[in-house]
């Protein structure tokens, strides 16, 4: 799942500012300006101990606090907008990674299975900016300023600060490297205990009813207590550094109280400068000690980082592509080899086809043998192991989906339908007009089940759904938005499996008379009665395609009559 080496810690900061570079500027702005009025507490009590309390002025002590209260409320402006301005970047980051994400999601099959993993991971890069975690590195670069200023109190008073401040830096840099890996170990177990839990949640019916639900809970249970155990190890430690951090900074402070006492008893600073070197020192290890205190928060965050990459920020320039006119019904499979996404073997060797509208292609094979790969193959929906899949002229994979989307009805094995109404999915989830959406639900049988429904079209499917709709109810819908907009090309994987034989006799019908219209029509298949209708078989064997005319083919099934399947030829429809 890691698709980039892990960054260093500057490294990863530096891409993720760069993923949000139009709010880093305004924020550097803010923080410049409030590290800067961070002063003003000091310098206002450099004022009233050194200046106020021996001349003994009421009227300067009132111009002092009002310029100084003036002050206090610039700063606080400043803060609210380097916060609210982190808050809408990390808006804008999570509609970037979103973005990204969809387009990954269409162009590899394999990023489906990474997504709710990738949505937690987003959550967390989220809310590092939207919590304003990221505040303390923006201002750890003002910390030698601030130790500058203490040496321009006093050199002993600056050189307490360097020194303290080094400490922490050792104490940030030791609390990194002592914790990392067990905090990493700890949040990859319990990602493993989310993703089961995920699992555990689609198949509440097989645990249930086959009283698997012990087994899988104590599974459960053990990974989560797994990853509790390596994050109380890895949280103690961190504790132990977070609070050395604090100790350390507190010791400092009452250094620099100290120090600042010797020297003001020999005259070698003012009483005023004892506090103001305190708070000011106070300032410079803030950011560190807060950055220690939040290790484990960054270290989880470093870790969604590195996973979500380079490629989830990349903004990538909006599509050019011209939208194509309605392809000629003419389906080449050229040297097509197919495989499994991220398979480095071939289960279908090249073999090559030509289909032409008007022709009803049933696909055969044992089960197993890749009838689901190739249907999703030529559908566009998985990459070719080699060879293209050409659609009216086009190559089918360096066509945009959105624009090949209308010219193509795919049925896949399992239909699922995405939460909307009836008629959203029908309609692709797209606008359409309501006769479109009524006459696709016509051709496929389902316009008389939908109105059967108390909502009718407008019955939601989903999480919100009032009943859930059957497997074959699913299935009608599911053909109904293949057949939606008059496709070229309708694909369909095993469309009678869920069906009485009314609705199966419906749908092998209605397939005929769209390959009787000119759609070229391609039907995975065991049933026989689709086969009967169909013109040309297309069967896998082996690894291998082989063709043949669907009735000699059914003949064939009879022992000792007709031929075997052939090698592959041009498979003519009726309208070509
Ligand atoms: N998403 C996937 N990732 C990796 N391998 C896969 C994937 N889908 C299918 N396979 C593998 O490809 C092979 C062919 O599967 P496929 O679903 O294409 O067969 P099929 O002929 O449609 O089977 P059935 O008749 O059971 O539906 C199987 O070995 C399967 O494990």
């Amino acid at each position: 799942m890691r698709d980039t080496p892990s960054l260093s810690m500057m490294g990863w900061l530096k891409s993720l500012a760069a993923a949000i570079p139009t709010y880093i500027a305004p924020i550097l702005g803010f923080t410049i300006v409030a590290n800067l009025l961070l002063l003003v507490s000091p310098f206002y009590m450099l004022q009233v101990y050194d200046r106020i309390l021996t001349s003994g002025s009421i009227d300067t002590l009132i111009w002092l606090t009002v310029i100084s209260i003036f002050l206090l409320g610039i700063y606080a402006a400043a803060e609210v907008g380097r916060r609210r301005l982190a808050t809408l970047a990390s808006v804008e980051l999570d509609t970037i990674i979103s973005d990204n994400m969809f387009t990954h999601f269409c162009d590899d099959p394999q990023e489906a299975v990474a997504i709710p993993s990738r949505l937690r991971y987003t959550a967390r890069v989220k809310g590092f900016l939207s919590n304003q975690a990221i505040l303390p590195f923006f201002d750890l670069p003002f910390a030698p300023f601030f130790i500058a200023i203490l040496f321009v109190i006093h050199p002993l008073i600056g050189t307490i600060g360097l020194i303290g401040a080094l400490l922490m830096v050792v104490i940030a840099v030791t609390a990194e490297g002592a914790t990392r890996a067990t905090l990493l170990a700890a949040s990859q177990k319990d990602s493993q205990a989310f993703e089961l839990a995920l699992g555990l949640s689609r198949q509440r019916s097989a645990i249930v009813s086959m009283g698997l639900t012990e087994g899988a809970l104590s599974r459960w249970k053990s990974i989560r207590e797994d990853a509790h155990g390596t994050a109380l190890n890895g949280g103690k430690t961190e504790v132990s550094f977070a609070s050395s951090a604090k100790s350390v900074r507190q010791m400092l402070q009452i250094l620099v109280l100290g120090a600042g006492g010797a020297l003001a008893v020999r005259q070698q600073v003012s009483p005023g400068a004892i506090v103001a070197g305190s708070i000011i020192l106070g300032r410079a290890l803030a950011p560190i000690d807060q950055i220690v205190g939040g290790w484990k928060n960054i270290t989880s965050i470093r870790e969604a980082w590195d996973d979500l990459g380079e490629r989830f920020i990349r903004v990538d320039d909006a599509r050019t592509d011209t939208p194509l006119p309605r392809p000629e019904p003419i389906l080449v499979l050229d040297r097509l080899a197919i495989a499994p996404p991220a398979s480095e073997e071939a289960l279908i060797r090249p073999f090559r086809l030509q289909v032409q509208g008007g022709a009803l292609v049933t696909l055969l094979g044992p089960i197993g043998s890749g009838k689901t790969s190739l249907l999703q193959t030529v559908v566009g929906a998985w990459r070719p192991f080699s060879g293209k899949v050409v659609l009216g002229g086009r190559d089918v994979h360096a066509w945009a989906s959105d624009d090949r989307g209308p010219y193509v009805g795919y049925v896949p094995q399992g239909v699922e339908l995405l939460p909307g109404s009836i008629a959203q999915n029908i309609a692709r989830m797209g606008k359409a007009e309501p006769e479109a959406i009524i006459l696709a639900a016509q051709e496929a049988g389902a316009h008389d089940m939908i109105l059967s429904l108390k909502d009718g079209y407008d019955t939601l499917i989903g999480p919100s759904a009032a009943v859930p709709l059957s497997a074959g109810q699913t299935q009608l819908i599911g053909y109904a938005r293949a057949l939606f907009g008059e496709p070229v090309l309708l694909v369909l994987d095993e469309p009678t499996a869920n069906l009485d034989k009314g609705s199966a006799q419906h749908v092998i019908a209605s397939l005929k008379a769209k390959a009787d219209r000119g759609a070229i029509v391609i039907v995975a298949t065991h049933d026989r009665a689709v086969i009967e209708q169909s013109d040309t078989v297309l069967a896998i064997r082996e690894g291998g395609v082989v063709t043949a005319d669907a009735q000699r083919y059914l003949a064939s099934l009879v022992p000792s009559a007709g031929p075997e399947p052939q090698r592959l030829s041009t498979v003519q429809g009726k309208t070509a």
